[in-house]
């Protein structure tokens, strides 16, 4: 049986990627296709950009867009997202959230979803960056004293929050191991007479431009040597591949808030 996802966010970049990917799984089948009022994809046959026919147009009106859906992979912004909850909850439809830039409300709204439907939240899908924050914990916890951290992330023109969501997890991750509160510890950038580096503190950079995916370092400055942890993305497919499984997973799992730690069976808890 294939698992019915509806995607929202339709016409985004990360949009077509994933219309793309559940149109090449064979075990997958597209059930729908969202976005806003104005876009120019609505009323269009989802896979028409690819110069191939879904049978799904693309639509604003989220109870034709669910319809018939297991799974709502949304990769949308923030007040999007939360709109799109409310429905899936009223349905029973499984939520795949990529989209980044919460605030903390937010994210306490999507857990007290997650009561009534699967919901996995990552704010990377990738499969090597959910690696990396496992190889982070590891590395803060060995370097917990006489290193400076900072993460230093690249993104392209058009993202508009920062630092990026993957960035500030990783900044949870190494905090977290280090017995630290991101919260009262992390600096988002530096100006003027700053005064010396307080080794307390996690720093935060932030680049964007051109069309980078996505870059994400982080560093560990000692006495003598730096050690630096590093991801690049290249293309956007590992997103969608990595949301792909999320959705089969959600597919097979009941109510909960869900990370790509147990889609991956990262979590060490065992398989
Ligand atoms: N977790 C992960 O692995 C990844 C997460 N992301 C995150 O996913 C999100 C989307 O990224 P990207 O595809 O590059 O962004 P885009 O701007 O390319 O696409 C966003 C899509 O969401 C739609 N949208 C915007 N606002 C709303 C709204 N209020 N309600 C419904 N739909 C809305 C847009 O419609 P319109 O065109 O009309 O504006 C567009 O179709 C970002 O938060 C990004 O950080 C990105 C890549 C990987
Ligand atoms: O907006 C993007 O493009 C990306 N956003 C995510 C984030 O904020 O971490 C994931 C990835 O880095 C690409």
């Amino acid at each position: 049986m294939s698992v019915r996802i509806a995607i929202a966010g339709a016409s985004g970049r990360m949009g077509r990627m994933l219309i793309e990917a559940v149109m090449q799984s064979p075990d997958c089948q597209l059930s729908g296709a969202l976005d806003r009022d104005g876009s120019l994809l609505l009323g269009q046959d989802a896979g028409a950009f690819l110069g191939r026919e879904s049978g799904v147009r693309v639509t604003s009106d989220l109870r034709e867009g669910l319809a018939g859906a297991q799974v709502l992979i949304d990769f949308t912004r923030p007040e999007g997202t939360l709109a799109h909850l409310a429905l899936c909850e009223e349905l029973g439809v499984a939520m795949v959230i990529g989209t980044t830039g919460f605030e903390p409300e937010q994210k306490a709204r999507i857990a007290a979803g997650a009561q009534k439907i699967g919901i996995m939240m990552a704010p990377n899908m990738s499969v090597g960056v959910n690696v990396v924050l496992k190889l982070l914990d590891m590395a803060a916890r060995a370097l917990n004293e006489g290193y400076d951290i900072e993460i230093i992330e690249a993104h392209h023109r058009h993202k508009v929050d920062a630092p990026s969501g993957t960035a500030l997890k990783m900044g949870e991750v190494v905090a977290g191991a280090l017995g630290r509160d991101l919260q009262a510890c992390a600096v988002y950038g530096r100006e003027g007479v700053t005064g010396e580096r307080d080794p307390s503190t996690i720093g935060f950079a932030t680049v964007r431009g051109g069309d980078i995916i996505g870059d994400h370092t982080v560093l560990f400055a000692g006495t003598g040597e730096r050690i630096e942890i590093s991801h690049k993305s290249s293309s956007r497919a590992t997103y969608a591949q990595g949301s792909l499984r999320a959705a089969r997973f959600l597919a097979r799992s009941g109510p909960g808030l869900y990370g790509m730690d147990d889609v991956l069976g990262l979590t060490g808890r065992g398989a």
